[in-house]
């Protein structure tokens, strides 16, 4: 799925509303209609709808709701500022507010007396992707008094206080929503954590803008959908044999740190590599024999890998408890001196290529990299926020012809040609040591399985988050382990032949 900016988001309205014969308000209906369903899909129990409107075409999306949830039997209560100038729409849909008898317009400085019942929920249509200034005045009053109400909040296409795709001003004043239902495809705001934490679940509502449009134009940054899954994946051939899914080496652990070597085999095994080998220290040899018996171990030094004795054509995923002792330094160097084929590095493997700028020269073409916000500053430098750390992730990935895997809550998967992947999977029940250990199996067994590097890396980033929200649901974000996202893999290769296969098949 693209995302467009909020100029290229007006282009799309408007490119529908001329290929379909429509008006703008003939759109804002159906946007509304997608919207007041969502409400009638999750809270038909809950009566009573608090709806504040802006003078944009968002605050028309905000009436146009009202009236129809009105018209379904809810109690509706809608707060405007009746003085203010209308978009076109959002005059037709207040005047068709006002026609109706019962359904009460407040002003927005009622609000702070009202007494909101228990279950009302309030709805954010005060602004949209029109916004082109931080709030100020009396709308910040309005947002700051709503976020301190206790009551369930969503907001209309995105939070008000939001820009589509740029960073907020400090101490800027966004509604702080539970649920946000968002028009056609994500704003690139709701990705990035500064802002995305405003956003709460993102509900992504179908309002049939223009197909020919979405193929047409441009868009360098793109959201990881099972569209794009179902077109990379792979499934077994079954007249294969093992040799025709790869040789895949993870090569880490150090004394203390071999749980890493563990987590990262099993889920490169349980990725469907054909040979699965590991390079780590002797003193891991029992522990990774007996958890990983599929997996044959080759003796890399005593308590760490000092000799990167590789088996042959194997794709090398490295990094995970590694070390960062200076014999490992060394013998690591060495290798990448001598290697043409790309690799996957993570953790200890980077830490080690963040002590000298020259070393990144070292990396092999095509490489993944996959670092957390903080070994990526450790390789690249600090940044101010995370809008900046991907501007400067594009401009690495590039210089180094490297694949980035930058990961987050929504991890952004960097091409060395400039365009960015976000992932939609995955939970902060991942927020634990040795989820990453997992990422890096995962992608390693891929890229052996002759997946592209940058198919490998943005599958995996996608069935690591999907195998992370399979384990939440059955174990919960706070009890899952990253062993439980491991055993989860299978399920989630299920899920891609069962459900996402079927719909992206051509024939
Ligand atoms: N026909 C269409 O174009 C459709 C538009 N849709 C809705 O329209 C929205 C975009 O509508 P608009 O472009 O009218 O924009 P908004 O509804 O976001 O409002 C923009 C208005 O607010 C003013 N404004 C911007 N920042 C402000 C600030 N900080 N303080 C005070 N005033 C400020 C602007 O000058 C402008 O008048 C979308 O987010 C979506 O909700 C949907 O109804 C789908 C169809
Ligand atoms: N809140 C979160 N939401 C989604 N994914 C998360 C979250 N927290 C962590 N993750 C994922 O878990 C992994 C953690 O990696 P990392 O920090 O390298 O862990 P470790 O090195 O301890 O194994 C990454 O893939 C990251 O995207
Ligand atoms: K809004």
């Amino acid at each position: 799925m693209k995302i467009f900016t909020s100029d290229q988001i007006k282009k799309w309205d408007e490119f529908t509303m001329r290929s379909n014969g429509i008006s703008s308000l003939e759109l804002m209906e159906r946007a509304a209609h997608s919207c007041a369903k969502w409400f009638v899909q999750n809270y038909f129990e809950i009566n009573s709808f608090a709806i504040f409107c802006g003078a944009g075409n968002n605050g028309g999306d905000g009436f146009a709701i009202a009236r129809l949830l009105y018209k379904k039997g809810f109690e509706v209560i809608l707060f405007a500022d009746e003085s203010q100038v209308y978009s076109e729409s959002a005059a037709i849909n207040q005047k068709k507010c006002k026609d109706i008898s019962g359904l009460e317009i407040l002003k927005f400085e009622n609000a702070n007396n009202f007494i909101f019942k228990e279950n009302t929920i309030i709805v954010d249509a005060l602004f949209g992707i029109g916004l082109n200034r931080p709030i100020q005045g009396k709308f910040a009053h309005l947002i700051q008094f709503l976020n301190d109400l206790n009551h369930l909040k969503i907001s209309i296409d995105i939070p008000s206080g939001l820009m589509a795709d740029e960073m907020i001003a400090d101490q800027a004043v966004v509604f702080k929503a539970n649920d946000t239902l968002t028009f056609q495809s994500w704003k690139k705001s709701m990705l990035h954590p500064e802002t995305g934490i405003y956003c709460g679940n993102i509900h992504v509502r179908d309002i049939s803008l223009s197909e020919e449009f979405n193929s047409l134009e441009p868009s360098n940054e793109l959201v990881i959908d099972e569209k794009i899954i179902g077109e990379i994946y792979q499934p077994r051939n079954e007249f294969s044999h093992k040799g025709t899914y790869g040789k895949a080496t993870v090569v880490a652990g150090s004394y203390g740190k071999i749980g890493a070597v563990v987590l990262a085999t099993k889920a490169a095994l349980k990725s469907g590599s054909g040979l699965t080998f590991i390079l780590a220290p002797k003193c891991g040899y029992e522990i990774l024999q007996i958890s990983c018996p599929e997996a044959m171990f080759i003796s890399g030094g005593e308590n760490e890998v000092v000799n990167f004795s590789i088996e042959e054509n194997s794709t090398l995923g490295i990094g995970p408890g590694l070390g960062t002792h200076s014999d490992t330094e060394k013998s690591f160097l060495n290798f990448l001196k001598t290697c043409k084929n790309p690799l996957v590095i993570d953790a200890d493997a980077l830490n080690i290529l963040s002590k000298n700028p020259d070393y990144l020269k070292l990396i092999p073409k095509s490489s993944i990299i996959t670092p957390h916000p903080k070994e990526f500053a450790r390789l690249f430098g600090p940044t101010e926020n995370s809008f900046a750390r991907l501007d400067l992730a594009r401009e690495k990935a590039h210089e180094l012809q490297i694949y980035i895997v930058l990961k987050d809550h929504h991890t952004q998967v960097i091409t060395p040609d400039n365009r960015v992947f976000y992932n939609i999977t995955g939970n902060s029940g991942m927020a634990k040591g040795g989820s990453g250990d997992a990422l890096l199996g995962i992608i390693t067994s891929l890229l052996a399985q002759s997946y592209s590097p940058e198919n490998a890396a943005i599958f995996g980033a996608w069935l690591h988050g999907k195998a992370g929200d399979f384990a939440a649901e059955e174990f919960s974000k706070e009890a899952m382990l990253p062993s439980d996202l491991i055993d989860q893999i299978g399920n989630v290769f299920k899920y891609l032949n069962k459900k996402v296969l079927p719909k992206n098949r051509k024939d």
